[in-house]
């Protein structure tokens, strides 16, 4: 199951400071997997902010399945690159307790978190508490965290910045593969455009000050492009 995402006119300021982002309008069809690509500051993680219901448009608004966003929902889950886990539960008890909230009973719970867990190859590091994982491992749990709640729209930022260069190939690779199965919509942030070509079929280049799209291009199926990863890396280095 996936959902649309759509901004319309979406601008944010953060307080009462001046616009980060400019009106922008883009449309995530619903199963698609995009990557929003731009130099730091540039208003990626407040796009993502948004679509989670995180951060409150200042004009504009989004939806999600063409129900406006107006505050977080287990139907966009989001991962960030700080894994974000309590460090007094298990693996097994984070992924249960970012159930809590569905109403599931706690027989359900475990079995999805099992299962979640499973799918992203954790199953034996169910009970080892996050200081008994690697970065890579944590970060296996942080996604199943949230593919447990069987979210419409993945949203991520920067999860993989942390990770070493094997270890995020390998995460790269997993990703790719629950989205195939999964076909849930996904929006990832990344200021790397070797990560935005590996991963998704779209590359949406954000940039300038306030943030707005400098450039949107499909990427095509198969090898990386040359001609395309340059063309981008044009975009990269506008002002
Ligand atoms: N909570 C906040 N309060 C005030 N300003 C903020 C807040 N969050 C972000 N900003 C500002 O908004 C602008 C866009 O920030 P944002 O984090 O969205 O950019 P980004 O492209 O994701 O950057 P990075 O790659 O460094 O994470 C920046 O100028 C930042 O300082």
């Amino acid at each position: 199951m996936s959902l649309e995402v759509r901004l319309e006119g979406l601008s944010v300021g953060y307080g009462a400071g001046a616009p980060v982002l400019e009106p922008t309008d883009l449309v995530f069809p619903a199963g698609s997997f995009t990557a929003l690509l731009g130099p730091s500051g540039c208003g990626k993680s407040t796009v993502l902010g948004a679509v989670a219901g995180f951060v409150r448009p200042t004009a504009g608004r989004v939806t999600s399945g063409s129900v406006p966003v107006r505050e977080p929902g287990p139907e966009r889950g989001v991962v960030f690159q700080h894994y974000a886990l309590f460090p007094w539960r298990t693996a097994l008890g984070n992924v249960e307790f970012a159930l809590k909230r569905l109403g599931l009973s706690r027989p359900e719970r475990r079995e999805r978190a099992l299962a979640a867990l499973e799918e992203v190859g954790l199953a034996d590091g169910a009970r080892k508490y996050p200081a008994q994982l690697s970065g890579g491992m944590q970060q296996r749990v942080a996604l199943a965290r949230a593919l447990a709640a069987e979210p419409e729209v993945l949203l991520m930022d920067e999860p993989f910045g942390a990770l070493d260069a094997l270890t995020r190939s390998r995460m790269q690779e997993l990703l790719r593969e629950l989205w195939r199965r999964r076909g849930t919509t996904v929006l990832f942030v990344t200021h790397d455009i070797d990560e935005a070509l590996a991963l998704a079929g779209r590359v949406v280049v954000l940039g300038g000050t306030p943030g707005r799209v400098l450039a949107d291009h499909p990427v095509p199926p198969g090898p990386p492009d040359p001609s395309l990863r340059a063309l981008i890396a044009t975009h990269l280095t506008t002002p």
